[in-house]
């Protein structure tokens, strides 16, 4: 990581509203790519070069270049040094590369399989549907974004570790994580313990463990958060396979069977640190990402109501045939038909991918890439980001309306389409499967989606090091939507004397106002009203 340029992030974010608007200053924002999108890139090309005195950083924005880079997995590896904040427990197979990469990828990625999904489906289901009476009970929810990350944490809990968490609806407190169940042994619950790590984990990583022992006392709830963690995770592979606790073959159990135990002459097998933290990153990486897509899909359609209706009618229409009590709704029958839940679920990746770059790099040889029918050398040594942002927010592959939410364009059965051949590359996006179908599966209900041109859409990456989750992460966030949006249409509720125009305009703030910590995520919840239709 460059660090002179975290070091200008926070210098530039503070003098921001004094100074002038020089692209070589907006590079330098924090979170710049969620403020400018395709703004630099268009005025600069689409590969800009920033070189400081930490270093030479590259961002691609370029789908050609991109797909160069994700061919080429060995002359792009991927910085580690990025993630050296969820290291904490041990290393895991997102801070890995090489030959460790594959050690722990081994034991991680088969867990991912179609047994799995339907338990994500399930409990998605069913988290969902508890959440929805709650808050159309109250006809509101004051914070969506908080009860959104419940249900994810929950859908994960259940499916890698096998444990069942509720809903607890009946606190409205953040200490709501299943607070009022502190198993002996404890000081905060598994939920509390998972948020506290996850709001704070930039001091963890900074603070010296003595401070986080004898300092302040929200330090020291950091630290006792973070040592609370560490115990659940450490009790959950203990206790895998004693009598009461579940004997479901997923991630816990994939992990425990790898345990080589102390960590002397790991072999092919993983230490006990490096089994923790695998258990670590599988218990935050898809609850960041999820929780937030999830928040700005909910709050896309709260924006628009006329997308709703539409996701509306096709609910209607796919679950006719389906039970009216969700629970019995059958992963296998109802998931392929959920096409539309899927487009607001793209359109909401497109426009707010929770990973913003993907960090590459050239290690220590010159990298040639063609570029605009030349070649150039890119230097050892340079950080070379793709820019996920600049690439979903490129009119020349997404049309006039790249800036707007309209899932219909992802629709194969609706007239709004993306068709557009870039003029300098000459890359056409394909309206129909059959151009480019998508690699890992035809099957319903992908093959009602059009297919973007290879490259120009990657929220979970691509190539090798693609997330191992994204089936997971679909099939969740399309069963809680599904439940969500089937029976209720939501809007940003009006505070006293305010037009809805008034009230749309703060949810819209919610959203440009958005901040990255781990991943970008909207920060200041908006008081949400639920309707039964
Ligand atoms: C909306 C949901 C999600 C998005 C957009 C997303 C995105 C990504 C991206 C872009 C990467 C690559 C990061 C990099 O190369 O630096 C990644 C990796 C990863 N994701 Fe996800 N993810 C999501 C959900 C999940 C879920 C649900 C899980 C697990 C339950 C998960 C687990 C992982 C892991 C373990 C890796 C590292 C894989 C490796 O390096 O081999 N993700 N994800």
């Amino acid at each position: 990581m460059n660090a002179f340029h975290v070091l200008t992030c926070g210098f530039n974010r503070a003098l921001w509203p004094y100074l002038p608007q020089w692209a070589y200053f907006k590079i330098f924002w924090r979170d710049w790519c969620h403020h400018t999108k395709f703004e630099l890139f268009e005025k600069y090309g689409d590969v800009i070069c920033a070189v400081s005195p930490g270093g030479v950083t590259i961002y691609v924005g370029s789908v050609e270049v991109v797909r160069q880079m994700y061919e080429r997995r060995s002359d792009f590896p991927k910085v580690t040094k990025v993630y050296e904040y969820v290291r904490f427990y041990g290393d895991n197979v997102l801070t890995l590369e090489g030959v460790e990469w594959r050690r722990h990828n081994k034991y991680t990625r088969p867990p991912f399989n179609e047994a799995v999904h339907k338990v994500v489906w399930e409990e998605g289901v069913k988290q969902a549907h508890t959440a929805l009476n709650v808050w159309s009970r109250k006809n509101s929810c004051v914070k969506v974004g908080r009860d959104l990350r419940t249900i994810s944490m929950n859908v994960l809990s259940l499916s890698n570790f096998g444990v069942a968490l509720p809903f607890d609806y009946e606190s409205e407190t953040t200490e709501h994580f299943g607070q009022k169940n502190i198993p002996p042994g404890h000081r905060m619950s598994y939920g509390n313990a998972v948020n506290h790590v996850l709001d704070n984990i930039i001091a963890l990583v900074i603070t010296p463990k003595w401070l986080l022992r004898n300092g302040p006392e929200s330090l020291k709830k950091t630290g006792q958060s973070y040592e609370e963690l560490g115990l659940y995770l450490k009790e959950l592979i203990q206790n895998h396979g004693k009598a009461g606790s579940s004997d479901r073959k997923n991630l816990l159990r994939s992990l425990v069977k790898a345990s080589t135990g102390d960590g002397l002459g790991k072999g092919s097998g993983l230490t006990d640190t490096e089994v923790i933290g695998n258990a670590f990153i599988f218990a935050v990486a898809g609850l960041e990402t999820t929780t937030g897509t999830l928040h700005y899909a909910v709050m896309y359609l709260a924006l628009n109501p006329d997308v709703q209706d539409w996701l509306y009618k096709d609910l209607q229409e796919a679950l006719k045939d389906e039970d009216q009590d969700p629970s019995k709704w059958e992963y296998e029958k109802v998931y392929p038909k959920m096409a539309s839940v899927l487009c607001v679920i793209h359109e909401t990746l497109r426009l707010n991918a929770p990973h913003m770059h993907i960090p590459k790099w050239t290690a220590d040889k010159y990298q040639p890439v063609n570029w605009k029918g030349k070649q150039c050398l890119i230097p050892p040594g340079a950080s070379t980001y793709i820019t996920i942002t600049a690439l979903h927010y490129n009119p020349f592959l997404w049309g006039d309306t790249v800036k707007e939410f309209q899932p219909q364009r992802w629709d194969l059965r609706s007239s709004v389409g993306w068709v557009h051949t870039d003029p300098r590359t000459g890359i056409k996006a394909p309206t129909t499967p059959s151009e480019t179908p998508w690699t890992e599966t035809q099957s319903a209900p992908y093959c009602h989606l059009r297919t973007p041109v290879k490259g120009a859409f990657a929220p979970f990456s691509d190539g090798w090091r693609a997330c191992v989750g994204k089936n997971f992460a679909l099939v969740e966030m399309t069963a809680v939507l599904a439940t969500l949006f089937r029976g209720c249409s939501v809007r940003i509720k009006r505070q006293e004397g305010e037009t809805q125009e008034m009230a749309d305009n703060r949810g819209k703030s919610a959203i440009s106002n958005s901040e990255s910590y781990l991943t970008i995520m909207i920060r200041h919840d908006v008081e949400l009203e639920w309707v039964r239709r």
